[in-house]
C-alpha cells in the first residue's frame, strides 16, 4: 500500500467507489526502476499484517519520489487521509488508517527520547530501538472517550468550529493521565455541556488516525431529563443540541459529506466512524423502545 508524505494512493473503481492501490512487490520495484528512483526505499516498508492466505502486506511512503510521476504510472491519486476516510468503504478505511498511523509514528520517532540518539527500526517495523541500549519504543495511541449522551428520549450532539458545515457528532475528549473511562466521560460531558452523567455504558471502540492515532472508546452516557439544560463551553464546541429520533433519522439519511452546493443540512460522521455507530445504535434502541410501548 503506497503513500506519499502520509497521503494514501487511491484509485477510482469502475462502479465509482474508491479503493487503495495495492501493488505486488515486483510492481513496486518496476515502478521505481521506471521512475529512476532508488530501489532501496523498498526496505523502508512496514509490515501491516497478513492475508488469510498468509501473504504479507506492507505499507511504504514514497516521499522521496515524485508524487505526480507515481500517480501517472499507477493510475491512482494521493489523497489527504481525512478525505480518503470519506471516500473509502467501511472495510477498506481501517487498514489505510493503520498503515498511515504506523508510517507517521516511524517518521516522528527517529530520535531516542532518552538520549537524543538516532533510533533504528526492527525488520518488521513493529518497534524502534537505540543501538547499544535497552531503550525500545512501540507505536502508541492516545485514549479518547466518545460518549453519546441521552436523556431517555433525546441524544446530545455537538460540533467543533473546525468541523465541515452541518456536521454533528457525539462529544469526545482525550483521557487525562490516571483517569478511568467512566471518569473521563463524566468530566468531558460536564466540561463541554455542563451536564451531570448518571451512568456510563460501554458500546465499542476503534482506532482513529486523527489527530495522531487515537484509541476511541465509545460509550453511552445517561443524564436525567429533569437536568438536561445545556451549558455549552463555547471555547470547545461551536454548538451542542438535543436531537429527537426523527431528527436523528433525517441526519442518518444524508449522504456524507453532502454534495458541494447542496442545501445546508445536519449530517453525521461516515459509517465507519464510531460516532456514526453510536448514533445509529441509539436510534435502533429508541425505535425498539417506541414500538414496545
Ligand atoms: N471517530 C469519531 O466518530 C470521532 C472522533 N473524534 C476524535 O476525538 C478526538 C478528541 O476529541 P476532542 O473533542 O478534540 O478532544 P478534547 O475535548 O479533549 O479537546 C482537545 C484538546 O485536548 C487536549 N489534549 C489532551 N490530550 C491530548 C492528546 N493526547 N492529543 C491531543 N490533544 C490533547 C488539547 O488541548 P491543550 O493542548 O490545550 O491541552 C486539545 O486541543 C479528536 O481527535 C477527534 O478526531 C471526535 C468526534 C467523533
Ligand atoms: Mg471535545
Amino acid at each position: 500500500m503506497l503513500f506519499h508524505s502520509l497521503q494514501p494512493l487511491l484509485k477510482r473503481n469502475q462502479d465509482h467507489s474508491f479503493s487503495s492501490v495495492s501493488l505486488h512487490c515486483h510492481d513496486v520495484n518496476s515502478l521505481l526502476r521506471k521512475l529512476g528512483a532508488d530501489l532501496s526505499v523498498i526496505q523502508d516498508s512496514i509490515l501491516i499484517g497478513c492475508s488469510d492466505r498468509g501473504h504479507a502486506h506492507f505499507c511504504l511512503d514514497l516521499a522521496a519520489v515524485d508524487a505526480a510521476a507515481v500517480e501517472e504510472e499507477s493510475g491512482g491519486k494521493f489523497v489527504d487521509l481525512r478525505k480518503s476516510y470519506f471516500l473509502l468503504s467501511e472495510s477498506k478505511a481501517p487498514l489505510v488508517a493503520k498503515s498511515q498511523a504506523l508510517l507517521r509514528w516511524h517518521q516522528t520517532h527517529r530520535f531516542c527520547s532518552c538520549s537524543g540518539k538516532l533510533t533504528q527500526r526492527n525488520r518488521a517495523g513493529s518497534h524502534r530501538f537505540t543501538a547499544g541500549t535497552q531503550n525500545y519504543s512501540y507505536p502508541q495511541m492516545s485514549p479518547v472517550v466518545i460518549a453519546l449522551v441521552h436523556d431517555g428520549t433525546r441524544c446530545l450532539l455537538g460540533r467543533q468550529a473546525s468541523f465541515p458545515p452541518g456536521l454533528y457528532s457525539a462529544l469526545a475528549g482525550f483521557c487525562d493521565m490516571g483517569e478511568s473511562v467512566e471518569e473521563s466521560v463524566r468530566r468531558e460531558v460536564a466540561e463541554e455541556a455542563g451536564l451531570e452523567v448518571l451512568s456510563v455504558t460501554y458500546s465499542s471502540s476503534q482506532h482513529w488516525p486523527f489527530p495522531n492515532s487515537s484509541f476511541m472508546i465509545g460509550c453511552f452516557a445517561a443524564v436525567s431529563p429533569a437536568h438536561s439544560q445545556l451549558s455549552v463551553d463555547r471555547s470547545e464546541l461551536e454548538d451542542a443540541r438535543w436531537f429527537d429520533l426523527e431528527q436523528i433519522e433525517r441526519g442518518l439519511s444524508v449522504r456524507t459529506p453532502p454534495r458541494r452546493g447542496a442545501p445546508a443540512v445536519t449530517w453525521f460522521p461516515p459509517k465507519h466512524a464510531i460516532g456514526h455507530r453510536l448514533i445509529s445504535e441509539w436510534a435502533e434502541l429508541q425505535r425498539r423502545h417506541m414500538t414496545s410501548r
